[in-house]
């Protein structure tokens, strides 16, 4: 499996040598995260696995996932769908996306209309095959669909029966979408029962909380009861940006901090992408 590591990108070049070809990552890959309180790197996996983030604002979401959607920009072997009802975080990934939507409900329902019957079309090629998942040989490419701000979808914008669409289209890609290469990465800044209830918090093989008001909030990413085993996003430090717990599923949360990429590193990185996407 590859991680990331800057030469991988960005290869060093000896003048006079030949260009080395361009390499990519892949989503198949690790995907670094930041570093624990040990020192230690934190990476992910997401093919075959969701991720959701939730917190107070400003805690460091978007720039979780940031991490996650810089990864797979330079990861030739996936789609990018980007959700971002708050239209800035994401918008510099557009020219590598598949798909962007801002905060518009009736695109946001129409892509994800389009996830799900894809879906299906996946499942039936897996139904005809015998089996539980698909492979890069099966021919579907990978699909990571980042939505920033699930509340801005389900209680904001758009009727009552828009936000009811949207939730049951993200819990069924949510639930469906993992065996079927569709990885979905959502965030948000209302971690309550309304939002996240448990019933879609639990298809998440990860979670990620940062700084959280209560604990139930806390809990309400992680998981019931680890607050009361002294696992809370409460006790983060208001001041402590990027510092999070992440729990990996039948995991223990471990404390972490995010790598932080600013704008200009984002600006290179979607150069690479597309530069990359082009030569693939
Ligand atoms: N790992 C980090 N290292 C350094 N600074 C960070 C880190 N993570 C976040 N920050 C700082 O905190 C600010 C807010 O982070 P971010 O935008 O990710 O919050 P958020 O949780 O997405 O907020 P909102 O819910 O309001 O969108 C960033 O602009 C950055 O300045």
């Amino acid at each position: 499996m590859s991680s990331f590591h800057p030469r991988q990108v960005f290869p060093r070049r000896t003048p006079g040598a030949t260009p080395p070809q361009p390499v990519g990552l892949s989503i198949y890959g690790l995907i670094y995260l930041g570093i624990d309180t040990r020192g230690k790197p934190v990476y992910v996996t997401l093919m075959y696995r969701n991720i959701l983030l939730g917190g107070e604002p400003g805690a460091g979401k978007s720039v979780a996932l940031g991490n996650i959607v810089a990864h797979a920009a330079l990861s030739t072997d996936v789609d990018l769908i980007l959700i971002d009802g708050k239209i800035v975080e994401l918008l510099p990934y557009a020219p590598v996306a598949a798909e962007f939507v801002g905060n518009n409900m009736d695109k946001a329902l129409r892509v994800l209309g389009d996830l799900q019957a894809d879906l299906d079309e996946r499942y039936l090629h897996l139904a005809r095959t015998g089996r539980k998942k698909i492979v890069p040989d099966d021919g579907f490419r990978a699909k990571l669909v980042a939505i920033d701000e699930l509340a801005y979808f389900t209680v904001t914008i758009g009727t009552k029966e828009q936000q009811e669409e949207f939730r049951t289209l993200v819990r069924d890609i949510v639930a469906r979408g993992r065996a079927a290469g569709i990885i979905v990465v959502a965030a948000t800044q209302r971690p309550s029962a309304d939002i996240v209830p448990t019933s879609l918090r639990d298809l998440f093989g990860y979670r990620l909380a940062f700084r959280c008001a209560t604990d139930s909030s806390s809990d309400i990413i992680l998981g019931t009861g680890w607050a009361s085993q002294g696992h809370t996003a409460v006790d983060i430090a208001p001041e402590a940006l990027g510092v999070g717990l992440l729990r990996a599923e039948g995991g223990f949360p471990r404390r972490f901090k995010t790598a932080f990429l600013n704008d200009n590193n984002h600006k290179q990185i979607v150069r690479r992408a597309m530069y990359l996407r082009r030569a693939a």
